[in-house]
């Protein structure tokens, strides 16, 4: 897929990778509108890639995904200015175990939503489009220090692929993946180390091992994001992205009859 005068939405892209999803698009082509909770941050960004990209070129609108009002009325109000719609990336996420329900509500309910709003417009377009949700390799092994954003992030990847296979058998035109990264050098991975109210042992045990793979740069995994988006022929597919061994997709045993359409 070539993206330029694609129109992409992004949320959670104030900072850290959603930040490195927006700018990649940018540099490739596309328009983008990005969503975030933080409105002095995400003001700043437009600011900053107004001077390099043009004003015309993004859009920022204050959005909370845990409000069903907010994000139906950031993807419509991204539609009517960029005319169309053809990427999403499903991309806030906390890692809050203390407040566990926010947590479910942001990584999960958020992504949902906002994958069922993209379909909605994506599916009435000739073109179809193309759905990226952030997930993590805590989606696809247990962090031991974080059972609740291991949970949500399980649950993005299980949603996705079902998502994909209804997509395919409908033939509604639209892509859907998901991308895993493991430790991304990000506030959110700092905020984790920083919370003084995670189990001693545990904690010193998995900074130990967070410490000794080494924290992936955002470019790293915005790299992955641009093959994903790209690749036209990947339906279903979830990414893992690593340190030592780079973007790969993951291998999943499954039960064809289940991916086959009623006759
Ligand atoms: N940093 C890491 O090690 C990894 C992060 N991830 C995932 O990547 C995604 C992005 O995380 P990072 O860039 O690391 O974090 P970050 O904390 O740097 O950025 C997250 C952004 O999401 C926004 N946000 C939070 N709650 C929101 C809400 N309710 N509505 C709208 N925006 C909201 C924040 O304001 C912030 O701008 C998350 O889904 C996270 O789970 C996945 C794997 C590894
Ligand atoms: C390898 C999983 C990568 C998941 C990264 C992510 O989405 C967010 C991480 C945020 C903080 C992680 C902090 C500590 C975890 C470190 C090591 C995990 C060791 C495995 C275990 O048994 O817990």
């Amino acid at each position: 897929m070539d993206l330029n005068g694609k129109v992409a939405l992004v949320t959670g892209s104030a900072q850290g990778l959603g930040r490195a999803f927006v700018e990649i698009l940018l540099k490739n082509g596309a328009k983008v509108s990005l969503l975030d909770v933080n409105v002095p941050k995400g003001e700043e960004l437009k600011a900053v890639f107004d001077q390099t990209y043009g004003p015309e070129q993004t859009i920022f609108i204050p959005c909370d995904v845990t409000s069903e009002v907010q994000l139906k009325d950031a993807f419509h109000k991204t539609k009517e200015k960029f005319g169309k719609l053809d990427i999403v990336c499903n991309n806030a996420g906390i890692a809050n175990e203390q407040d566990w329900e926010k947590t479910i509500t942001v990584n999960l309910n958020g992504v949902i939503r906002g994958t069922y709003l993209a379909m909605e417009i994506m599916k009435q377009q000739k073109e179809g489009g193309v759905i990226v949700n952030t997930a993590s390799v805590a989606g696809l092994e247990p962090l031991t220090l974080m059972p609740v954003y291991t949970a949500t992030k399980h649950g993005i990847i299980g949603f996705t692929r079902a998502m994909a296979t209804a997509s395919t058998i409908c033939k509604s035109g639209v892509r859907l993946n998901a991308l895993c990264p493991a430790f991304v050098q990000t506030n959110l991975l700092d905020s984790v180390i920083d919370d003084d109210q995670l189990a001693g042992v545990v904690k010193t045990m998995t900074i130990d091992i967070m410490k000794r793979i080494g924290p992936l740069n955002v470019s790293e995994v915005a790299e992955a994001f641009l093959q994903l988006v790209t690749d036209e022929s990947k339906n279903g597919a979830i990414m893992k992205i690593e340190k030592q061994g780079g973007a790969n997709y993951v291998q999943f045993q499954f039960n064809t009859e289940l991916k086959t359409a009623p006759k």
